[in-house]
């Protein structure tokens, strides 16, 4: 009989996030986290008997409900916290592997009130296309994977409700995207001075970061519109602007069958789901302009 080798078993990239709230100023805690276990597995992989077998899916409720419990102050301290309750609360569980990554995040400076609005650290893609016809230029710039998050000031509700809709009203859910965006310069005539592209693109970025942070949002589709706008009252060089924002959504964990507590208030943790996401798309444009910009950016 072939002989049965090395084996581990746990359930990977639990993304897990928790909100503390110091007053208007919040904290994030944003983690990967993957739970490898491995012991007295041989049964469950010869005969399938899944005795010694604690689910996958009990490591992964276990990792929001210690996140809740016991909060997260540290990738270290809480994979040490993890590991050792599974090799001391499971006899047949001699080792764990804890992996985590940690993304990080910076705030968003803007002149609103609150301490809620972030840009994930690493940031984002610089793009460019320019086209030229031997008498006219087409310059559209972007970005993209630039991710941003609202820990609050976002609700969703008065939806239409037909008899598919299960999802509930929000009245303070988490806000996040990764934006992704092109803007066209209405300058197209080697005759006329260029833009300072440099200026122009830390500029758009700015305007754009900050009409995020500083939006009250009932919809995406309207925090999208507002970053439209902030950049062409504010970018005379630009006519338009089209943005594909993805709804990385954060769902509330219930933590009631542990008997913990997990609404939005001080230390909420969040399941980040990436997919499916809802995607909003839309072009702002310049009073009077047309819009170029394809609909689908990866045309671009
Ligand atoms: O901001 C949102 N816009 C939507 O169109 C939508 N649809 C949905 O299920 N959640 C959300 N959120």
């Amino acid at each position: 009989m072939p002989i049965l080798g090395p084996n581990q078993y746990g359930k990977a990239e639990n993304r897990v996030v928790r909100i503390t709230r110091d007053g208007a100023t919040h904290h994030i805690k944003d983690l990967n986290v993957s739970v490898s276990l491995s012991g007295d597995m041989d049964e469950v992989h010869l005969s399938g008997s899944n005795a010694n077998v604690l689910p996958t899916d009990t490591t992964k409720n276990t990792v929001y409900a210690f996140a809740k419990e016991y909060g997260i102050d540290s990738a270290e301290q809480f994979g040490i916290h993890l590991a050792r309750h599974f090799v001391t609360s499971q006899p047949a569980i001699h080792r764990a592997r804890i992996r985590v990554e940690q993304y990080a995040w910076d705030r968003i400076e803007h002149g609103g009130e609150g301490a809620h609005s972030f840009v994930r650290k690493g940031q984002e893609t610089r793009l460019a296309q320019i086209t030229y016809d031997g008498s006219s230029w087409e310059i559209v710039s972007g970005l993209k994977d630039l991710t941003v998050m609202n820990s609050t000031d976002s609700e969703f509700w008065g939806f239409v409700k037909d008899k598919y809709t299960t999802l509930p009203e929000a009245h303070d859910r988490i806000l996040a995207t990764e934006v992704s965006g092109r803007w066209r310069f209405n300058w197209t005539d080697d005759e006329q001075p260029a833009p300072d592209w440099e200026a122009s693109y830390e500029q758009v970025k700015k305007h754009l970061l900050q009409a995020f942070a500083e939006t009250y949002s009932l919809s995406l589709q309207q925090t999208l519109y507002q970053m439209g706008a902030r950049i062409i009252d504010n970018r005379e060089e630009i006519d338009e602007v089209r943005f594909s924002l993805p709804n990385k959504h954060h769902f509330l964990v219930d933590l009631a069958p542990f008997g913990l507590k997990n609404d939005t208030a001080d230390g909420a943790v969040y399941f980040a789901a990436d997919r499916p996401y809802g995607l909003i798309e839309a072009t702002v444009l310049r009073d009077g302009r047309e819009a170029k910009i394809p609909a689908d950016l990866t045309n671009l």
